[in-house]
């Protein structure tokens, strides 16, 4: 099975690369179509929605895929796409141990295919995790707070797991202390999902698009990172950033930081 990006596609070359979108109607999605059509160094190749047949990933020679659709369905999307060998980048939250392994099993028959699962693509939220993950250790008290639009079909978020998983880790290195925590009695739910030891609130109200705050505390004082992704563009320089940069990061990598320069 051979990869359907050529050696010189991407901004470093001289071809163009040919970008499909799965979940092209969905509020994610078009923005992106928009973002790959405004995009100098790439054509857009397809759009597949619900109901769409996804061959025509392959009829139009899409290079690299997009995925924002639903986590029902991401796995099917993902096994067409690395069967086919086109590399993808999925947006789509979901995904668990399991998915991850059985992806890595996917791409080992598929050698030189790449796929990036990020939990978040704006710039911003990517350094809001960083920073948490930092400020977490220094601090007794740790608690996310995730708060999105009310069409959102998981919960907690993608990006609110995974910044939990960060900061455990954080923790984890450093030898901190179990997270304080004398509630012994309580509504169900009232104190959250707990992942990895670390609580995680999700708050679904119409009008907001995707929000997070990391709320730290110690001796008498408090730390609050939050992020605010506005608009949906938000998530777009990212997308672009892993459709050029995926070609040359072959099987599976996690979180978009690892295209990125952070230091
Ligand atoms: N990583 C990141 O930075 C971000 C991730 N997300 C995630 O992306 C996903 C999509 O979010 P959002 O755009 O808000 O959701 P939407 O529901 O607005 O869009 C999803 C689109 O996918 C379509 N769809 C459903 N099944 C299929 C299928 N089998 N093939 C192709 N298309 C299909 C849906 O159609 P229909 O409505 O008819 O079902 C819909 O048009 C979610 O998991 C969300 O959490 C969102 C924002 C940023
Ligand atoms: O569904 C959304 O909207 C979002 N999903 C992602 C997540 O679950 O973290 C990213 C962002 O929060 C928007």
């Amino acid at each position: 099975m051979s990869t359907r990006v050529a050696e010189n596609a991407g901004p470093e070359g001289t071809g163009r690369l040919r970008v499909g979108v799965l979940g092209a109607r969905g509020k994610v999605g078009a923005e992106v179509v928009r973002a790959v059509e405004n995009a100098d160094d790439m054509d857009f190749s397809a759009g597949v929605d619900q109901g769409d047949a996804v061959a025509a990933l392959v009829d139009s020679s899409t290079q690299v895929v997009v995925d924002f659709t639903h986590p029902d369905v991401v796995m099917d999307n993902l096994r067409f796409c690395i069967e086919n060998g086109i590399h993808a980048v999925v947006g789509t939250t979901g995904f668990d141990e399991d998915r991850l392994k059985t992806l890595r099993g996917w791409l080992a028959d598929s050698p030189g295919t790449g796929v990036v699962i990020a939990p978040n693509f704006s710039i911003g939220a990517i350094l809001m995790m960083r920073f948490s993950a930092i400020a977490a250790p220094f601090f007794e008290s740790v608690e996310v707070v995730e708060l999105h639009h009310p069409t959102k079909a998981d919960a907690p978020s993608g990006t609110a797991g995974r910044t939990a998983e960060l900061i455990a880790a954080a923790r984890r290195e450093a030898g901190s202390a179990p997270i304080p925590d004398a509630t012994s009695t309580g509504l169900e739910g009232a104190r959250g999902a707990d992942v990895d030891g670390v609580r995680v609130h999700s708050v679904r109200v119409r009008g907001l698009v995707a929000h997070q705050e990391v709320i730290l505390g110690g001796l008498g004082e408090t730390l609050t990172i939050r992020h605010d992704s506005l608009d949906r563009v938000s998530f777009t320089p990212g997308v672009l950033t892993g459709v050029r940069k995926i070609g040359a990061f072959p099987g599976l990598t996690v979180g978009l930081e690892h295209f990125l320069d952070l230091g």
